[in-house]
C-alpha cells in the first residue's frame, strides 16, 4: 500500500488546520451559543474577553491528531482509487479515473476519517465553547485545563461512548460532503488543465478552495447538528439524538439554523482547501 499519500495527507493538513483554526472558533460558537449578534460581534468578544489567544483554543488537539486524521482521508482515498481504478498516483493525469470512482473513494475516505475523528473533534468543541479568560490568576479555573483533562473528564463521567458523542452526525456529515470535496477538487483541476498534464499551482489553488467552500457549504446543516450533539450531556441531556436535535433545533430556531455559520465555514474554507490540497499535491510530486 503507497505510504505517500498518508504522509502528504498529514502534513498538508496541518498547515490548512493552523491557517484555519480562528475561523474554525468563531464558527463553533455561532452554532453553539445564543450570545453573538453575528460573526463580527463574535471576534470582537472573543478578542476582547479572551485575547488572541482565545481564537487558538482547542488547536493542540487538533494538531496532534491531524497527523491521524487528515492521513486516513487522503490516504484511504488515494488507495480506494487505485483499488477501483487500478492506477497509482502517478499515473492518474494520463488515466484519468471516472467521476463516480472519484466520488465512491472520497465518501469512504469521510467515512474512515469520521470514525477517526470524532473523539478529537468533541474536545475540540468542548474547549472552544469555553469562554473563560485563558489562565488568569484569581480567576475561578475552566471546567476543563487543556485536551487531556478534557478527555479524562468526559471518560469519567460519560463513560467511553461519551467521548463519541457526536459520532453518527460526524459521519453523515462528512461521507457524502468528501465525495463533493474530491470531485469538485478533480472536475476543477480538469476542467481548467490540458489534456494529461499536472494542473498548475493556481490551478490548485482554486479548485482546492472552492472543493473546500462546496463540501462544507454541503456539510454545514449537519455541522450544526454535529456540535449541538457534542456540547449535549454537559449538564444534562437535551436531545434523545440526531432526528430529535434537527427537529428541537427547527423547531426553536425555524430552518435558518441549519445555515449557522455557514459564511465563516466558507471563509475558513477557501484558504485552508488551497493551502491542502497545494501542499499535497507538491509534496507528492516532491516523492514521486
Ligand atoms: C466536513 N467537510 C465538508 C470537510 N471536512 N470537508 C473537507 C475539508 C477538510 C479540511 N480539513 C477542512 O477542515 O476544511
Amino acid at each position: 500500500m503507497p505510504v505517500e499519500e498518508f504522509v502528504a495527507g498529514w502534513i498538508s493538513g496541518a498547515l490548512g488546520l493552523v491557517l484555519g483554526h480562528p475561523f474554525d472558533t468563531v464558527k463553533v460558537r455561532l452554532q453553539t451559543q445564543t450570545t453573538y449578534r453575528g460573526i463580527v460581534d463574535c471576534m470582537v468578544k472573543i478578542y476582547r474577553h479572551e485575547s488572541l489567544l482565545g481564537f487558538f483554543k482547542g488547536m493542540s488537539f487538533p494538531i496532534a491528531s491531524i497527523a491521524v486524521v487528515n492521513s486516513v482521508l487522503f490516504g484511504v482515498y488515494s488507495n480506494t482509487l487505485l483499488v477501483l481504478t487500478a492506477t497509482a498516483h502517478q499515473e492518474r493525469r494520463a488515466q484519468p479515473p471516472s467521476y463516480t470512482h472519484i466520488f465512491l473513494a472520497g465518501c469512504t475516505g469521510g467515512f474512515l476519517q469520521a470514525y477517526c475523528l470524532a473523539p478529537f473533534d468533541l474536545i475540540k468543541v468542548r474547549l472552544q465553547n469555553q469562554t473563560e479568560p485563558m489562565a488568569q490568576p484569581g480567576s475561578p479555573p475552566p471546567q476543563y485545563r487543556g485536551p487531556v483533562h478534557c478527555a479524562a473528564s468526559i471518560f469519567r463521567e460519560e463513560g467511553y461512548r461519551g467521548l463519541f458523542r457526536g459520532a453518527w452526525a460526524l459521519m453523515l456529515r462528512d461521507t457524502p460532503t468528501m465525495g463533493v470535496y474530491f470531485l469538485t477538487y478533480e472536475g476543477l483541476c480538469r476542467q481548467y488543465t490540458p489534456e494529461g498534464q499536472n494542473p498548475s499551482s493556481a490551478t490548485v489553488l482554486v479548485a482546492g478552495g472552492f472543493a473546500g467552500i462546496a463540501s462544507w457549504v454541503a456539510a454545514t446543516p449537519l455541522d450544526v447538528i454535529k456540535s449541538r450533539m457534542q456540547m449535549d450531556g454537559l449538564r444534562r441531556r437535551v436531545y434523545q439524538g440526531v432526528l430529535d436535535c434537527m427537529v428541537s433545533s427547527v423547531r426553536q430556531e425555524g430552518l435558518g439554523v441549519f445555515f449557522r455559520g455557514v459564511t465563516i465555514n466558507s471563509a475558513r474554507a477557501f484558504p485552508v482547501n488551497a493551502v491542502t490540497f497545494l501542499s499535497y499535491e507538491y509534496l507528492l510530486r516532491l516523492w514521486g
